[in-house]
């Protein structure tokens, strides 16, 4: 039965419809789909059978030319989209072209054009930096409350939930080692985050102000940034991350749109300084620019942290307005993420580094201690965000397992 009848509380109810690519059962082409239920509606083939002019959007193998489309069209899809899964006479038409969600492949939904890291929750510099540099005189480095911190990360191993991931090798060296050695990474880690992608492009030497994001940012996913940490402790000085980072980053297979998490929309924490004209989002005209996501972290199926991304300290627009504030323009496709999400609560970070505070206290799960991944684990990151009427607007998961490297 197609699932036009969900109840209220659906995670992946009208009020929610994310986007994805999938090849629907026995084929190998790609097209967008929308999330309704535990269904995916082949959004270009519904379009094809009722005469919508969006099908050249919508019919094609990934989100690319929608997110081209710009903010005017994106709003008219959804209404458009939104009609077709609640109006009878639309429904009648588009049942035949839902797929039971377990019965597809999801592809990664987008080709990323650039990639770039943030590193915006105070919680977790704060504890990264007792950790990687304890003799410090402040945890934070004395940049962090006037800019968003980021680098630029490596878009063509960016991959969607599900894929496996290897266990990357490099080179380490712990302080008290006569010399560096190399080999399969024994810190290896995951990142909670959440990854904005970018739709409408800007030129070279158009900086983006702070009130033009959503003009300019399609929707969000969920991210997580594998981190070698014993590769990036010894490489990171002086230009910051590299390998430890580069080898895979994991996306979810859905990209929900702004639109979708208007209703979690919060004040970020309160700013302790006084923030550059082009970073200043105190003002009394300023909109909310913080989101109410609430994440959930898992190891082989054990929630282990929580982290709220409402903590956050940079915003999405501040990021944006940063990232282009010296005229590097902006491409669709781009994916920046937020940083790692932290809380100020123990069991509300985003990363095993701090959770397990570098491998000291080992986490107890009911598979065994955990510092560190080993192989054959699975991490899940999962989110939903508050909707109308307290319903919730699911953010889907994105999922890895590490393999061992292949020997010979
Ligand atoms: O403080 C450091 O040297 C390193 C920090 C990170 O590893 C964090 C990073 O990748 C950015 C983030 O996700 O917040
Ligand atoms: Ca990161
Ligand atoms: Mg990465």
């Amino acid at each position: 039965m197609p699932p036009f009848d969900l109840p209220e509380s659906d995670p992946f109810s009208p009020h929610n419809l994310p986007y994805g690519v999938f090849s629907a059962p026995g084929a190998t082409d790609r097209t967008v789909g929308v999330r309704l239920g535990d269904h995916v509606l082949d959004a270009g083939a519904a379009a094809l059978a009722l005469g919508s002019p969006y099908a050249s959007l919508l019919a094609r193998p990934c989100l690319n030319p929608l997110l081209a489309a710009g903010r005017t069209t994106w709003s008219d899809v959804r209404r458009a989209l939104t009609a077709w899964v609640t109006v009878p006479a639309h429904q009648s038409t588009v049942a035949e072209f839902l797929h039971p969600l377990s019965s597809v492949t999801l592809h990664l939904p987008f080709e990323v054009a650039d990639y770039v890291d943030f590193y915006s929750s105070e919680h977790h510099a704060r504890n990264v930096g007792r950790i990687f540099r304890p003799d410090a005189a402040d945890s934070l480095t004395p940049n962090w409350k006037h800019l968003p911190i980021g680098y630029h990360g490596r878009s063509g191993t960016v991959v969607v939930s599900g894929t496996d991931v290897v266990r990357p090798s490099g080179q380490r060296k712990a302080p008290t080692d006569p010399a560096p050695v190399f080999g399969p990474s024994v810190r290896l880690d995951i990142e909670a985050e959440v990854g904005f992608v970018v739709g409408t492009p800007s030129p070279m030497g158009s900086p983006v102000a702070l009130a033009d994001f959503r003009d300019h940012v399609f929707g969000l996913c969920l991210l997580n940034d594998w981190s070698a940490r014993d590769i990036q402790a010894w490489e990171y000085v002086p230009l910051g991350p590299f390998l430890g980072k580069s080898f895979a980053t994991s996306v979810s297979a859905w990209v929900t749109p702004l639109d979708a998490l208007e209703e979690a929309r919060v004040a970020p924490p309160e700013r302790t300084h006084e923030l550059l004209p082009y970073l200043d989002d105190t003002g009394a005209d300023a909109e909310p620019g913080g989101y109410d996501l609430r994440i959930s972290v898992a190891v082989n199926g054990h929630v282990v942290s929580e982290p709220p991304f409402s903590s956050m300290y940079w915003t999405a627009a501040q990021q944006l307005a940063h990232l282009t504030v010296n005229g590097a323009s902006l491409r669709t496709g781009d994916l920046y993420g937020s940083g790692t999400v932290s809380g100020p609560a123990e069991r509300e970070r985003g990363s095993l580094l701090e959770l397990t505070w570098n491998g000291r206290d080992a986490l107890e799960l009911p598979d065994g201690k955990r510092t560190f991944l080993e192989d054959g684990d699975v991490v899940t990151l999962s989110a939903w965000a508050p909707g109308p009427d307290g319903v919730r607007v699911g953010l889907g998961e994105v999922a890895g397992r590490i393999v061992g490297q292949a020997l010979g």
